[in-house]
């Protein structure tokens, strides 16, 4: 099936630039028929294009690139269209005002849009009546206005939805969800290019203690303020998850072990130093190296292990897994993310 597991940009495109395609064609060959060749020549460029791009995105799954190409060869081609023919070609900015508010970012859709209408009033102010040139100029501006507002809230919305299914409400952090999404986009970026990539648990000492003497509402606080301190010392390469209560994931990709054990001391000394407005909670630390063959959960196992061992140490510390070992027995029962 074309569209089954794409994703909605690749839908899109793979819609807009077939549909493109095949309604294009007739022209082309109407124009070939009736000899007009640079309109011809045109059309048949806007085919091809637009049949090209649907083979590409449908290969390749690649989509950025080619929506900007797309747009830009609609607006193209509808601009050389309405220099060559005139006003009787003007009914072609609707829907090609519709297709780049489709493809590109609302601001940049925008943009691009003002500038062709600016090109097409300069051709086709003197060509036209004053009456339907303003009536066509309004129309398309009206167009263009709905089209950018519901551009511009489709995309909040969208955005919103994206924040409340990947992020964890109390802290901000990445969810559970979006944590395992990033374990196997790692597994599978290391199999295409196998660069180290390291993973640090932690894990905040004696919180029952904190919330059974604070109460629960402190104990929030608390977890909003270490993760606040964790994400102001992680680099941006780092992406920090709550795995779960009081227990958090930082993957570091193109990190050795060394590197990310440098980095899980720093975090674990920054949260120490943060002592007076943590209520002395400190935290402690397991960090592994993703090992070629295992799967999400087993790595995330190495780690929970010498997380275990931190604790073993007195609490406040971090230990480091250099070994490949098994994982402990809460990780070996997870399914998902494998390999
Ligand atoms: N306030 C608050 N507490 C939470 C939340 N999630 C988990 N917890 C608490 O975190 C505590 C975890 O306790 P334990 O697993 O016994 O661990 P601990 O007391 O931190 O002890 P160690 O991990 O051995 O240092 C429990 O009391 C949970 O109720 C949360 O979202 N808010």
């Amino acid at each position: 099936m074309i569209f089954r597991d794409r994703s909605t940009e690749e839908w899109i495109l793979l819609s807009i630039s077939g549909l493109g395609a095949i309604s294009i064609l007739p022209f082309s060959v109407l124009r070939l028929i009736e000899e007009e060749w640079l309109l011809a020549a045109l059309d048949s460029f806007a085919v091809v294009a637009m049949a090209s791009i649907f083979l590409y995105v449908y290969l390749t799954g690649r989509a950025v690139l080619m929506a900007h190409l797309l747009s830009l060869i609609c607006l193209l081609v509808l601009v050389v269209t309405v220099s060559l023919k005139g006003a009787a070609q003007t009914y072609w900015t609707y829907p090609a005002v519709l297709v780049v508010f489709f493809l590109l970012r609302p601001a940049l859709a925008l943009a691009s849009v003002l500038l062709v209408i600016a090109a097409l009033t300069t051709l086709l102010v003197g060509e036209m009546p004053p009456l339907i040139f303003a009536a066509f100029l309004l129309s398309v501006l009206a167009t263009i206005g709905f089209t950018a507002i519901f551009a511009w809230r489709t995309r909040a919305h969208k955005e919103q939805l994206l924040r409340l299914a990947t992020k964890d409400p109390l802290t901000g952090a990445g969810n559970r969800r979006a944590m395992e999404e990033k374990l196997l986009e790692c597994l599978h970026s290391y199999q295409r290019t196998p660069l180290p990539m390291s993973l640090i648990l932690l894990d905040l000492d004696n919180f029952k203690a904190v919330n059974d003497k604070f109460g629960h509402e402190e104990g929030d606080r608390i977890l909003k303020a270490v993760t606040r301190c964790i994400q102001q010392r992680l680099r941006r390469i780092d992406q920090l998850y709550r795995f779960g209560g009081e227990e958090f994931v930082v993957i570091t990709e193109n990190t050795s072990l060394r590197e990310a054990g440098l980095l899980a001391e720093a975090l674990r000394q920054e949260v120490a130093d943060a002592s007076a407005e943590l209520n002395a909670v400190t935290i402690s630390l397991g960090v592994a190296q993703y090992h070629p063959g295992e799967t999400g959960y087993e790595w995330l196992g190495r780690a929970d292990r010498c997380m275990y061992q931190a604790k073993g140490q007195g609490r406040n510390s971090l230990c480091i897994c250099n070994q490949p070992d098994q994982a402990t027995e809460r990780y070996k029962d997870l399914g998902s993310p494998t390999k």
